[in-house]
């Protein structure tokens, strides 16, 4: 597919190091384009890899950033599921980010009102685009081939009107959450999969080279006009047949 970058490293000690520096590079380039960064964050495994990374990069400026979800648990902040509370624990508490910074649901309201509310937050920081246009939006992929909390099967994905969405039935739990939708996604100027473990293998290869009935989640994943990484380690990768990048260590992406 023009314009996928599919890069395979041989594991997170690698990958991490290089998704740090995408981050970076990507918040350098918006900073002087357009004076902030605009930055959705996803949950699962990449709240503790990003975290980290992010957190050993040197001279690390997060000032003019401004950071979003992708999807998020409707739970309380304390909870182990919230994926606010994870990255507050793990990094918003570690660097100088303004209240203003960090776009967060409101746990409290119902899942209709909070993914309400949250339009409304994401109109408000993006006041001059129909659908907001993030400069990078980093995604994870589940077993499933679900990605933000857009489900296979699920009639969120045929959603074309709306910002954020909510969702009752989440597959997998907690079942309450939000979720931007693919018109969001598919907006952004770069948007990067982290894809890590073996358990992910049999899904990438169904997501990359494509399966027999109805695209996954992940695989809706097209850009427009923007940039598009598959970051994965050498497990995830290890059934696909197509051609792949390999970098070499230090390499930027
Ligand atoms: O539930 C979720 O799962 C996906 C994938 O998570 P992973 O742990 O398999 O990487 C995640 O991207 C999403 O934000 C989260 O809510």
């Amino acid at each position: 597919m023009a314009g996928r970058r599919v890069v395979v490293f041989p594991s997170s000690v690698e990958l991490g190091p290089a998704l740090a520096h995408l981050v970076t590079s990507r918040a350098e380039k918006a900073i002087v384009s357009r004076g902030r960064f605009t930055l959705g964050l996803s949950g699962g495994s990449l709240v503790s890899m990003l975290s980290k990374e992010l957190l050993a990069m040197p001279d690390l400026d997060c000032s003019k950033w401004v950071f979003g979800f992708c999807d998020e648990r409707l739970v309380s902040f304390d909870d182990p599921e919230s994926t606010y509370g994870l990255y507050k624990s793990q990094f918003f508490s570690k660097v100088s980010i303004p209240d203003s910074g960090i776009l967060t649901i409101d746990p409290s309201l119902s899942v209709n009102e909070c993914a309400e509310d949250y339009t409304c937050k994401l109109k408000k920081a993006f006041p001059d685009d129909d659908f907001p246009v993030f400069d990078l939006l980093l995604l994870g992929m589940g077993p499933d081939g679900h990605t933000c909390s857009l489900f296979p099967e699920h009639p969120l994905l045929e959603e074309t009107k709306k910002i954020v969405a909510p969702i009752s039935d989440s597959p997998k739990p907690p079942p309450q959450r939000v979720t931007m939708t693919f018109p969001v996604v598919n907006s952004a100027r770069s948007v990067a999969f982290v894809s890590t473990g073996g358990s992910k293998a049999a899904v990438l290869k169904e997501v990359l080279e494509g399966r027999e009935g109805p695209a996954l989640p992940a695989a809706r994943v097209v850009p427009t006009n923007g940039e598009l990484f598959w970051l994965v380690d050498e497990p995830a990768a290890a059934s696909l047949t197509i051609p792949v990048e390999r970098l070499v260590s230090g390499a930027k992406l």
